[in-house]
């Protein structure tokens, strides 16, 4: 049972969300300061809390597309997962009263996002897709506001980086997931334009992201980092054309392209990392 709970946590996203939150802290502010280290539990929560709720909602969705998953294989009830997000949620915001009320309202706004997420943005063409890839960017603009407004806008590249990566794999996930989401009554981009069309958009998506890696050249880093983001940057690219290569949900699943578009960007991230501790 104890399994189920950690498992419908995402456990790996969670924790990696939370430790991202330093790089968006080291961005803005040079340093780690001992008052922004709360930060980690707070987006760690959030995140839990939102891919909680998440399966919670998609309960009969997830019975067609991963019925291993907690609920549907029954190692989490419906009522356990709804209270469990619901202190998660409660636990992530509490702990921002220690930040300050920039980082207290980015806490609030994505916590309320993550439910209507999960609620209905999820059926609407895009709006979901565009919802997640802003959560995943706003763990660097939440970072980043520790430092006040002037940090969050400094981090503005590197959440524009996340936000095109994000929005490239999650139309590539709608469009392995066309089956399961209309049972579910979702309406989602593939399922209007075809696995084909939004292959191609998620190239570009994908694109973007990688154009966007280059400019903290010209901020900061150099050319070391460069050399060290093309890794990255050939990954992804690589894994959002062979989605491109696909015509329908089957190929595309058996493709890989979402799943090594994921190991790319946590590879990116790990560049970040050094980047911004050994580069400054
Ligand atoms: C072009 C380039 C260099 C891109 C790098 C982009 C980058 C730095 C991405 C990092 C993203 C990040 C901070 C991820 C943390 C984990 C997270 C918030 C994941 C969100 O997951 C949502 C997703 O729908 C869950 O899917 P799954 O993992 O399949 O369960
Ligand atoms: C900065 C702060 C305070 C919070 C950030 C919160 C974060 C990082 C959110 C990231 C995105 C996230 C974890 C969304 C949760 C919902 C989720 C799992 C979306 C994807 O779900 P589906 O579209 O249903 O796809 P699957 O469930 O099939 O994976
Ligand atoms: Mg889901």
């Amino acid at each position: 049972m104890l399994k189920g709970y950690v498992q419908i946590t995402r456990p790996v996203n969670s924790v990696i969300a939370g430790l991202a939150v330093l790089l968006g802290v080291i961005i803005a502010s040079g340093t780690v300061a001992l008052d922004s280290l709360v930060l980690i539990p707070v987006v760690a929560l959030i995140t839990a809390a939102g891919n909680v709720i998440n399966d919670y909602f998609d309960r009969e969705i997830d019975a067609v597309n991963r019925p291993e998953r907690p609920i549907p294989s029954k190692k989490v009830s419906e009522k356990g997962a709804l209270i469990f997000s619901t202190v998660l949620f409660i636990t992530g915001i509490l702990l921002c009263l220690f930040a300050n009320y920039l980082c207290l309202f980015l806490a609030l706004l994505n916590s309320f996002l993550l439910i209507a997420y999960a609620m209905k943005l999820k059926g609407m063409p895009l709006v979901g897709n565009l919802a997640v890839s802003y959560l995943s960017a706003s763990i660097f603009l939440f970072g980043g506001a520790i430092a006040g407004p002037g940090g969050l806008i400094q981090n503005f590249v590197i959440a524009a980086i996340t936000f095109f990566a994000m929005l490239s794999r999650e139309m590539l996930k709608d469009a392995e997931d066309i089956e399961g989401d209309k049972t579910g009554g979702a309406k989602t981009l593939p399922m209007i334009i075809g696995v084909k069309k939004t292959g191609v958009l998620a190239f570009l998506m994908a694109f973007l992201a990688v154009f966007a890696s280059f400019l903290p050249l010209f901020r900061f880093w150099g050319i070391t980092y460069i050399a060290m983001i093309s890794i990255a940057d050939i990954i992804i690219l690589y894994a959002a054309f062979r989605g491109l290569s696909c015509d329908d949900s089957e190929s595309l699943r058996e493709s890989g392209a979402t799943g090594l578009l994921k190991k790319g960007m946590f590879l990116a991230l790990l560049i970040f990392i050094i980047s911004a501790v050994l580069i400054g």
